[in-house]
């Protein structure tokens, strides 16, 4: 009962907004009883918009008003009733009415709680196969117009599949890499197949032998290609994983951001890594450094679509109005990367995003808003065994139907562009 106490609180506050985390041990002491609701949590989050279409078919009246957990218990349910018959029904049904009777705004819900979730039992077979529902239609009518329908479909697996763990390796030993049971993927990004216990109990975290970095994430550091010891710029770079790679490689490193608690993590992680950069609080959009850099690496916020296997709520906490402010913020950041660059300069632009609007349109403005910028194509041969994210027009994008390295399937969605400051 208290996990899913704690498992309809996180997701309540989900669907409210926030970013999801999975319950740590400050939350659920017990290890089991903390898999099993992380295991909820995520399936109702993977599965939300299977579980909308059911909600629709189930509640003639839509969902009560202020009706405290309700919601959260029932999507909770909904989802192992109908996507993990393992862990039975007699208790799906049987703890949702017990838990929502704890809830003093949900409690007079406990007849409508049952019959809802007698119905969905009986409907859950063909609840079970509504797998057009699984992306919102209007993200999934735009990417099937940027990266074709088969790749498409493929994105509905990596959202109900999730995502594997990514490390970027400090020190690149054989010995680590088979004692973390990793796969090789691309440089020195590797693979975590099978995970048996938390990051932190995995063999070199306390060492800080390597860092969290999904194989996607890890490209835009690497396209700097600049000579050691040069000057970089690393704009919003909390938490870090970017500024831990431009470090790596042997550049001197201002990484900043202008949010404080996230910087608190970027210097807890470049503590554990050894790595000591010179931090800053401040805005990307007027950063005004007394000497321009070599290189400045734009991390700009974006709608983090690409992510959607380890964040399933962006889906459907974006609108296409949060998108456009998201460009607009985008270009005043771009703007003031070019200004804080040296004539000759390399500036690389990414974004997590699945977006057009956020990558491949970046560019084109750039170009024509910024006189002196021009693009730096990258080349095939820049991304060995993953050739095929490399464009035309030498971008970089990636999405999760790419499959990096040899035979890995699945990476988060990103966008990268390179360019140099000529005058
Ligand atoms: C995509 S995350 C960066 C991830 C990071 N580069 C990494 O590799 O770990 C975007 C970051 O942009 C920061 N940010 C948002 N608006 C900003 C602004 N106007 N100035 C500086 N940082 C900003 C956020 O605080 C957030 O840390």
């Amino acid at each position: 009962m208290k996990l899913r106490l704690v498992a309809a609180q996180r997701l309540k506050a989900v669907l409210a907004g926030e970013h999801f985390a999975p319950l740590g041990a400050g939350e659920l002491a017990d290890g089991r009883d903390r898999a099993l609701a992380n295991r909820l949590i995520t399936t109702a989050l993977r599965r939300q918009g299977q579980i909308n279409a059911m909600l629709g078919d189930l509640l003639d009246k839509g969902l009560p008003a202020k009706a405290g957990s309700f919601e959260a218990v029932l999507r909770l349910s909904l989802a192992q009733l109908v996507f993990l018959p393992d862990l039975g029904a007699h208790s799906a049904l049987f703890l949702a009415v017990e838990a929502i009777k704890r809830d003093a705004k949900a409690r007079h819900l406990s007849g409508l709680m049952n019959a809802v979730l007698r119905r969905a039992q009986a409907n859950s077979a063909r609840y079970g196969l509504m797998e057009e529902h699984l992306l919102p239609d209007a993200f999934a009518q735009r990417w099937i117009e940027a990266y074709g329908a088969e790749a498409v479909a493929r994105f509905a697996d990596a959202l109900v599949d999730g995502a594997p763990l990514d490390l970027t390796l400090r020190d690149d030993d054989p010995d680590l890499i088979e004692a973390l049971g990793a796969e090789r993927l691309l440089a020195d990004s590797v693979r975590v197949e099978i995970r048996d216990r938390p990051v932190e109990a995995l063999p070199g975290y306390d060492e800080g032998r390597w860092w969290v970095q999904d194989v996607a994430a890890a490209i835009p550091a690497r396209l700097l290609a600049l000579p050691a010891q040069s000057n970089v710029l690393d704009l919003c770079a909390a938490p870090g994983g970017k500024t831990a790679q431009l470090m790596k490689a042997g550049y001197r490193v201002t990484a900043l951001d202008s949010d404080g608690t996230r910087l608190q993590r970027l210097k807890a992680n470049m503590t554990r890594l050894g790595y000591a950069p010179k931090v800053i609080e401040a805005d990307a959009a007027n950063y005004d450094p007394a000497t321009p850099f070599d290189g400045v690496l734009l991390d700009a916020p974006c709608s983090a679509t690409g992510t959607f296997r380890r964040h399933p709520e962006v889906l459907w906490s974006r609108s296409a109005s949060d998108i456009a402010g998201r460009v607009r913020l985008q270009q005043a950041l771009l703007a003031n990367a070019f200004r804080c660059l040296a004539p000759g300069g390399t500036l690389i632009y990414c974004v997590c995003s699945l977006e057009p609007p956020e990558g491949e349109d970046q560019v084109d403005w750039a170009l024509s808003a910024l006189p002196g910028l021009e693009l730096w194509p990258v080349a095939p041969g820049e991304l060995e065994g993953l050739s095929q994210a490399v464009t035309e027009r030498g971008l970089v994008r990636t999405h999760p139907a790419m499959t990096p390295g040899n035979g890995n399937a699945g990476m988060d969605g990103f966008f990268v562009a390179r360019f140099r400051r000529t005058g």
